[in-house]
């Protein structure tokens, strides 16, 4: 699969068959987000790889964050179920200290965000699949798997072979360019 053809086609997936995710396979996804353009190549992505089951279920678990769902009207994250049956969830996390932080932007976010969608691409282009999981319990998580406090914790990504029967072939639309791309000037 091309590059273009892996982010044309590359869907989230929350719903994930028992089929163990081979070694190789997971070094390759990790090797992607590895090879991510950083901050002054300071490299500030780590990642927390989790496949002990008990582990993951408590990481399911934290994906609910009431605060956040109740109000939209969600009785769980839509990733939930996902974090638990995925053969492996990874944990990627940000060393702030280890990027840039200009005008108020902090680029840890970036530079795991870059990383990120790399490994989810990888995982696409060697037909695993992954979500980004942004809503979790970020102390709780922490102290689950001993992040120290000064190290952000920014997504979840369950990874392993799609349930067939339940992926969508087409995700969610997007904007057309003419509504987000202006020629010159903004909005011209
Ligand atoms: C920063 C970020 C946070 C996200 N958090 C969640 C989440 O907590 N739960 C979930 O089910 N999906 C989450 N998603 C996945 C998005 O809902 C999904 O990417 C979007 O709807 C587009 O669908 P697609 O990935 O299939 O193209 C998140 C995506 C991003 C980029």
């Amino acid at each position: 699969m091309d590059t273009l053809e892996a982010i044309r086609t590359r869907r989230s997936v929350r719903a994930f068959s028992d089929r163990p995710v081979e070694p190789e396979k997971l070094q390759m996804v990790l090797e992607a987000a590895r090879q991510a353009p950083s901050w002054a190549n300071m490299q500030c992505s780590r990642f927390v790889v989790v496949q002990d089951a008990e582990v993951k279920a408590k990481i399911s678990e934290l994906s609910f964050v009431e605060a956040f769902f109740a109000p939209l009207g969600y009785r769980t994250n839509p990733a939930q179920k996902a974090l638990a049956e995925a053969p492996v969830v990874i944990v990627a996390c940000g060393v702030p200290g280890e990027s840039g932080d200009l005008r108020g932007q902090q680029y840890y976010m970036t530079d795991v965000g870059i990383a990120t969608e790399n490994l989810m691409l990888a995982a696409h282009a060697v037909g695993l699949g992954s979500v980004f999981v942004g809503v979790f319990g970020e102390e709780q998580l922490g102290d689950l798997l001993d992040i120290p406090p000064e190290i952000r914790i920014v997504g979840l990504f369950p990874l392993g072979y799609p349930r067939e029967e339940t992926q969508a072939k087409s995700g969610p639309a997007r904007k057309p360019l003419d509504e987000i791309v202006f020629q010159g000037k903004w909005k011209s």
